[in-house]
């Protein structure tokens, strides 16, 4: 343990600005402090760094109280990076870094050794401001004053780093670098750091623990995954935010909630554009609709306002298809960074389009279904390899609502069950085992929502939304696969 801090309370002229905060800090950890303007977060970091005295409580460094340490002795534990640096030294970088080796000089004359060269060289190369060291601190930029002083408090070799918002004049290539070099240190050098963050995220992906501060209180501390919890962050900071995960780390990230503007009172659907020939099925929004596809263009999660359900060959056959298919809808006018493309063997005239309101939302579907590769998915591992060509039934979902992730997966189960059931009442054959089909093998589907409006945190079978769902998917493909046997059939 190198920090334990008790029941710790003080402030300015003997008011106590925290009040009562009790944490512990091991070797080679990286405790982030979060919370708002004015909470007390530099007040605290002064009162661990010794400059302010402590009201109430105890600090205790390496097991030793805190106010026994001489200055000097201190410095060699300490380090800080200050929130307002001072720019008026006429001093030049690489002085300004050498100062950092004060608390190690002995003796009336204060010179620097070779080892305390070595130190502050690579300081200055590990902050990156070794090509500077010869220029004054006031002609450098903010960002570049920031790595000067965080190179002196390196060359200190303190076992305790405490930074007050150590990124804030960084661009983010240096406020990554920063934090990584800090998380290095940390671990290959048993440095432990505590540092003031504003960034949410840099908190998040940082920290081995936040500390959230209100009021010079602690609200939480604990791993940033249960410190950053929307609704707790949300009443500390009283703004609206949302939380996500990191799509490639286990880390939360938090995003800003814009003020809604004025919910329209329309039928936001009414407002889609539907253009329909032999090439394509095209529904345009004047707004971006939140989608959830499997398509070939803007699959997965995204938000965009043109839908092209691209009618071709059924022996289509390429080798890199969603270069092509943009380079098609580039060819045909359409926004390629706001769409959801799919394609189909289906003739589109066949296609069926349903809008209905319901009590609270309104929702449109519209299939394709082609179903030359009609397959039972429980006997599908039965099948030879043959390729499969692109006869498949293509789901789009638009809902007047605002739907939660959970609601956006349930409305794809509830879209998938609708339209299984669609093909087991047309007695669609899997023709190669003869059972009964649950959809084709390359079928496509989308969900998008308004996200304006009644909010829907679910849409399985049970709530309203997944009944309209059920409803419509099942009829709109139910008239696809009948326009599509009509054609088959008729000579
Ligand atoms: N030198 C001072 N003398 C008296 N009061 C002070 C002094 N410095 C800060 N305070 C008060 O202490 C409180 C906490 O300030 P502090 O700077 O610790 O907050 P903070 O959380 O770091 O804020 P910020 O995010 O704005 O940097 C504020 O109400 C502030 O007015």
């Amino acid at each position: 343990m190198l920090l334990q801090v008790n029941g710790l309370s003080g402030g300015y002229n003997g008011l106590n600005i925290i009040k009562d905060i009790s944490f512990s800090l091991q070797k080679g950890e990286v405790l982030g402090i979060l919370g708002p303007n004015g909470s007390g977060k530099t007040t605290l970091l002064k009162l661990l760094s010794g400059l302010l005295p402590v009201n109430n409580g105890d600090i205790f460094l390496n097991d030793r109280l805190l106010e026994s340490y001489s200055s000097k002795e201190l410095a060699r534990e300490v380090a800080v990076l200050p929130q307002n640096t001072e720019t008026s030294f006429t001093y030049c970088v690489e002085d300004i870094v050498s100062l950092g080796r004060y608390p190690y000089q002995r003796g009336m004359f204060n010179t620097n050794s070779n080892e305390d060269k070595r130190i502050v060289l690579e300081a200055m190369k590990q902050t990156q401001v070794y090509d500077f060291r010869d220029k004054y601190l006031h002609t450098l930029s903010g960002g570049e004053q920031q790595r000067v002083l965080l190179a002196r408090a390196l060359a200190q070799e303190p076992k305790l780093l405490l930074l007050d918002e150590p990124t804030n004049h960084l661009d983010i290539s240096f406020q990554v670098s920063l934090l990584d070099s800090l998380k290095t240190w940390a671990k290959h050098r048993s440095l432990s750091v505590i540092a003031i963050l504003h960034d949410l995220n840099m908190a998040s992906l940082y920290c081995d623990r936040i500390l959230l501060m209100e009021n010079g209180k602690q609200v939480d501390l604990n791993k940033p995954s249960i410190v950053l919890e929307e609704s707790q962050l949300e009443k500390v900071y009283q703004t609206s935010l949302k939380r996500k995960e990191h799509p490639v780390v286990p880390k939360p990230l938090i995003t800003l909630l814009p003020k809604h503007e004025e919910t329209e009172k329309d039928n936001l659907l009414q407002k889609l554009v539907v253009t329909q020939n032999n090439e394509y099925i095209a529904i345009q929004s004047p707004f971006q609709f939140k989608t959830l596809s499997s398509a070939v263009v803007g699959a997965g999660f995204s938000w965009e306002r043109t839908f092209i359900n691209r009618h071709v060959d059924k022996h289509y056959n390429c080798d890199d298809p969603k270069t092509e298919y943009k380079q098609f809808l580039t060819a045909k006018n359409f926004d390629v960074s706001e769409t959801v493309g799919m394609m189909t063997a289906a003739v589109l005239e066949d296609a069926e389009f349903i809008i209905k309101e319901f009590e609270e939302f309104t929702v449109f579907v519209m299939v394709t279904a082609g179903l030359s590769n009609a397959v039972d998915v429980s006997k599908a591992y039965l099948h030879d390899g043959k390729k499969a060509t692109v006869g498949t039934i293509n789901t789009w979902i638009f809902i007047d609502g605002n739907l939660s992730e959970a609601a956006f997966v349930q409305a794809l189960v509830t879209a998938t069950e609708a339209k299984a059931k669609a093909l087991h009442d047309e007695e669609i054959l899997d023709p190669v085992m003869g059972t009964i089909a649950t959809g084709t093998s390359t079928d496509s589907i989308m969900i998008a929502a308004t996200q304006k409006g009644k909010e829907f945190p679910y849409a399985g079978s049970i709530t309203a939304l997944g009944k309209a769902i059920g409803l419509l998917v099942h009829e709109a493909t139910q008239k696809a696969i009948e326009r599509n046997k009509r054609r088959l059939f008729t000579p």
